[in-house]
C-alpha cells in the first residue's frame, strides 16, 4: 500500500487569476492505494458526505483512468469540499503521485500536473491547474500554456474557512468577459510585485501585489461578511487579503508574529456577520508526499 500526504492549496492570489498558486502548509488530504482489478473510492474525513465515491464523479477517479491505473483508493479529508482551498485537487495530486508510483509510470511532478487536472475539468467543468500545481510542486506556482514555473518560499499565511459554501462552478459563472485596460495594467503590475515578493520571501510585496480589481470584487459578492473580515484582518496587520480559489476562503498574508492575531480577527469578524468559521496559521510550504508502507 502506498500513502500520498497531499496540501491544501489556494489559487489566484487576487492578481493571478487561474494562474498564481500556493501550497499551505496546512491542511491536507491522505490517499491511501493499493492496485486492484477496477477503481473503487472510499472516503472518510472533512465534508466526507458530500464527496461522491463514484470514480466517474471523483477527481481521483479521473486520474486512475489518466493513468490507466485502477486500484482500490481510499481518501481521508482534511481539506473541506468547495472550500476555496483546493479540496478537489488535493485529493487529485495525492492519487496522481500515488498511483504514478503504484503502477511505475515514471512520470515527474511537472508532468503529472496535467492529468491531476483532469480531476478539476471534471468536477468544475475546466481543467485549470493552479491548485494541482503547488500540491504536487509545493511553493509559489504559475501556470501557463507554456508550462508550470516554480518557486519555493515561506510566506506567512492565515486561510479562515467560513461554514459557507461556495462551488467552484458558480464562482466561475461571475467572472466578467471583459476587462477594462486600465483594471488589465494595474493587475499585470500587482502580479508582477507580487512574483517577485514570493522569490524574495517578503510578505510586503506579496500582499501588497494581491490587489485585483477585475475578477475579486465580482466573488466577494458571494461571501457574507467578506468586507469586515478583510478590514479587520488588515486592522490586525495583515499586508494584504483575498478570496481563497474560488472561494469561500479568505486568505491573508502577513508576517510570522501578527498570524495569531489576524487569525482571531478574521474569526471573530466572520462571527459578527453570523458565520461560523476556522482559521488555519500557516505558511506556503512543501508539495504532495509520498510514504510507503
Ligand atoms: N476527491 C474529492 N475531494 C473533494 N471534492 C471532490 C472530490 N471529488 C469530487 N469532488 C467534488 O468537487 C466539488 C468541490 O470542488 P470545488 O473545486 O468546488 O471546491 P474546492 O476544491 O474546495 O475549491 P477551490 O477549487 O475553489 O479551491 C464538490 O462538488 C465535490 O463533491
Ligand atoms: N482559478 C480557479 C481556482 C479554483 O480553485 C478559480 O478561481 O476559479
Amino acid at each position: 500500500m502506498l500513502t500520498v500526504r497531499a496540501p491544501a492549496t489556494s489559487a489566484n492570489l487576487g492578481s493571478g487569476f487561474d494562474v498564481f498558486g500556493v501550497a499551505l502548509g496546512a491542511p491536507a488530504d491522505v490517499v491511501r492505494v493499493e492496485r486492484a482489478p477496477e477503481t473503487t473510492i472510499s472516503i472518510t474525513g472533512a465534508g466526507s458526505q458530500y464527496i461522491p465515491e463514484d470514480p466517474k464523479k471523483n477527481t481521483v477517479g479521473a486520474v486512475a483512468e489518466a493513468l490507466d491505473a485502477p486500484a482500490r483508493i481510499r481518501i481521508d479529508k482534511g481539506v473541506r469540499p468547495s472550500s476555496g482551498l483546493g479540496s478537489s485537487a488535493a485529493s487529485a495530486a495525492a492519487a496522481a503521485v500515488a498511483l504514478n508510483e503504484l503502477y511505475g509510470r515514471g512520470l515527474t511532478r511537472e508532468e503529472l500536473v496535467p492529468i491531476a487536472a483532469e480531476g478539476e475539468a471534471l468536477v468544475s467543468g475546466e481543467a485549470h491547474a493552479d491548485n494541482v500545481a503547488p500540491s504536487l510542486l509545493g511553493g509559489f506556482t504559475v501556470v501557463t500554456d507554456g508550462g508550470v514555473t516554480q518557486v519555493d518560499t515561506s510566506i506567512p499565511l492565515v486561510a479562515c474557512l467560513p461554514e459557507i459554501t461556495v462551488s467552484t462552478r458558480d464562482a466561475r459563472a461571475v467572472v466578467p468577459e471583459h476587462a477594462r485596460m486600465d483594471n488589465v495594467v494595474d493587475t499585470v503590475g500587482n502580479a508582477a510585485t507580487l512574483a517577485v515578493g514570493m522569490a524574495r520571501n517578503d510578505p510586503e510585496l506579496v500582499g501588497k501585489g494581491m490587489a485585483d480589481e477585475i475578477v475579486t470584487p465580482e466573488r466577494t459578492a458571494l461571501i457574507d461578511g467578506y468586507a469586515q473580515v478583510r478590514d479587520a484582518a488588515l486592522e490586525a496587520g495583515a499586508t494584504g487579503v483575498t478570496v481563497s480559489g474560488a472561494g469561500p476562503g479568505v486568505l491573508a498574508v502577513c508576517h510570522h508574529a501578527d498570524r495569531r492575531a489576524i487569525a482571531a480577527a478574521m474569526l471573530d469578524a466572520f462571527d459578527a456577520a453570523g458565520i461560523e468559521s476556522r482559521a488555519y496559521q500557516t505558511t506556503v510550504g512543501p508539495g504532495a508526499r509520498l510514504y510507503t508502507d
